[in-house]
């Protein structure tokens, strides 16, 4: 029977077209009869639009925006898909008609199956998702997140370190070190020393099996939700789900009442668990993985928008080296770049914003709705494509194609210049509305103390391939890395500024292994 749920090589494609017929047919008749869809490209019969996008298909999709607009619709095998292309548009709905737009489509696997509704980045705009929501806010705030910065510096150190000593594996370490600081800040764990540590490995395999399952078409009862009734003698994805649920959750408690312990005791600084353990509205399971979403959620887009910064650096050398003279003549050459230093570097800031111009997700309307005279009926998945957006010539000018950071800083070169519709980021990479990224503050100060320190130590350039041909890297290369897209891997050279990089960053990693000290600030209300 197992052939019928999760295999990729038997799948009943007849019904599956015969049912996505039906389906198209009834949805465009409804349409029709309630009111006109937002105007888009000519499909096939059946499977409309689907096999029109490609590998990359935000570029077939940004091509649909420059030639139908900044709203147009897509039928994909009977889904309508309507495609928001401007900030003006996806602000006016995404933000000012959030209670619409908030909601999620339902995900078996993944969100009811696997996770229970606990990873509340799956589910719709539930009592739990608010709960655990506005758990992980008070937790992750532009003031509680500055708790956490000593463990952002720290990694920052052993990147420079991790750098010097290997730089041929610079993603692998950009990942580890990334994924150590999420992991400091979630359960206040230890610096992950390698890629093999077993607790990474143990969280990455969560997430690997999560990513996994979310791929569309992976499981069949996310198409035929029936196949839920089934007996569970017949359905062996059912009972693995349950069972890894169960594993899971094991793993989330172990590391959240370790933290509890630790904190308790005094022996270490807060972290989202102990955050929680103060607020009396989150239950241990749900502070547990709670803290698991967020290093879910947190560390490979983090790390993805940190090789972004490598590839801009090396295709872009003039804003390197304007960045490292800010960094300069703020920070000198005989300490490290610290969180102090951030306001008095705007530059450092504006590459920021200017690397997250690269990047996409997409929400689901649940509810009817009408904009500017088109219809959005109810169930419609809306996507807001941030390629579009974020290469807008009229936003951004005719050089939208090119990594300039000045374009968000005014004449002065010191205040900061951003579009609207973006939330003040100057870009739409944290998303909109009620669903707007919760650790966006996080996000924003490991990759600035992460890019300072970096660009402190090393003049960033192109690498050479194994028969020693520098590379230039394709900035248009992307390899899909389940929840988010990052640039396909490259060679890279990192060579330390001067003299006394090596010695000085050497020293300062030795020093970092020792604990964080304590802090006992309280930083969250209780809920
Ligand atoms: C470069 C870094 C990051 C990027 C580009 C990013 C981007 C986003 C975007 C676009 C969304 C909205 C998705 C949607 O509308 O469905 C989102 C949601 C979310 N992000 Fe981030 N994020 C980043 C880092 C982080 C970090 C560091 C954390 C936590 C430590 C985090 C936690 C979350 C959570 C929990 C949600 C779900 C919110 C909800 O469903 O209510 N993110 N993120």
């Amino acid at each position: 029977m197992d052939f019928l749920t999760n295999s990729s090589t038997l799948r009943p494609i007849f019904l599956f077209v015969l049912c996505t017929a039906a389906y198209s047919i009834a949805r465009l008749y409804k349409a029709s009869t309630k009111g006109q869809l937002p105007p888009g490209p000519r499909g096939f019969p059946i499977v409309g639009n689907t096999f029109q996008l490609g590998r990359l298909p935000w570029f077939q999709l940004t091509r649909w925006a420059r030639q139908y607009g900044p709203i147009y619709s897509l039928n994909l095998g009977g889904q309508t898909l309507i495609v928001l292309n401007s900030h003006k548009v996806a602000s006016d709905l995404l933000d000012k008609r959030s209670a619409i737009y908030a909601d999620r489509p339902r995900m078996i696997m993944t969100g009811e199956l696997l996770c229970r509704g606990f990873f509340f980045a799956f589910n719709s705009c539930n009592e739990l998702w608010r709960r655990l929501r506005r758990a992980a806010f008070e937790g992750l705030n532009f003031k509680s997140s500055e708790v956490f910065q000593p463990v952002q510096e720290r990694e920052a150190i052993r990147l420079s370190e991790a750098l010097i000593k290997d730089p041929d594996s610079w993603m692998d370490h950009i990942n580890r070190v990334t994924a150590s600081a999420v992991l400091s800040t979630c359960y206040s764990l230890p610096p992950v020393a390698s890629a093999d540590d077993p607790v990474l490995t143990r969280i990455n395999n969560f997430m690997h099996r999560i990513e996994s399952a979310a791929r569309p078409g992976e499981y069949l009862v996310e198409l035929f939700p029936w196949m839920l009734r089934l007996p569970k003698w017949m359905a062996k994805w059912h009972r693995d789900a349950e069972e890894a649920h169960e594993r899971d959750t094991k793993m989330f408690m172990e590391f959240h009442m370790d933290a509890k312990q630790r904190v308790s005791a005094g022996e270490t600084s807060p972290c989202i668990s102990s955050i929680l353990m103060d607020m009396n509205e989150v239950t241990d399971k749900e502070a547990a993985w709670l803290a698991g979403t967020l290093f879910g959620a947190g560390s490979t887009t983090t790390a993805a928008a940190q090789h972004v910064f490598i590839l801009a650096m090396v295709l872009y050398p003039e804003a390197m080296r304007k960045a490292q003279a800010e960094i300069d003549a703020v920070v000198g050459r005989s300490r490290l770049p610290n969180f102090s230093d951030r306001k008095d570097l705007p530059y450092v800031q504006a590459i920021i914003r200017e690397i997250f111009r690269w990047r996409n997700i997409g929400p689901l309307a649940p509810e009817d709705d009408w904009y500017e005279g088109y219809y959005i009926p109810k169930g419609t998945m809306v996507y807001f494509n941030q390629w579009a957006m974020n290469t807008d010539a009229e936003v951004y000018g005719d050089d939208y194609d090119t990594f300039r950071p000045e374009r968000f800083l005014d004449e002065s070169g010191m205040k900061e210049n951003v579009p609207p519709n973006t939330h003040g980021e100057g870009h739409t990479g944290f998303g909109y509305g009620r669903r707007k990224c919760v650790g966006v503050n996080l996000a924003k100060s490991t990759m600035f103390i992460n890019i300072a320190t970096t660009l402190w130590a090393f003049d960033i350039g192109k690498g050479k391939d194994a028969n020693g041909n520098i590379v230039t890297p394709d900035a248009n290369a992307f390899e899909d890395r389940g929840l988010v897209v990052g640039p396909d891997p490259f060679p890279v050279s990192f060579t330390p500024r001067s003299s006394e990089v090596v010695p000085e960053i050497l020293a300062q990693a030795q020093q970092v292994v020792k604990p964080v000290p304590v802090q006992h600030t309280p930083i969250a209300r209780k809920l």
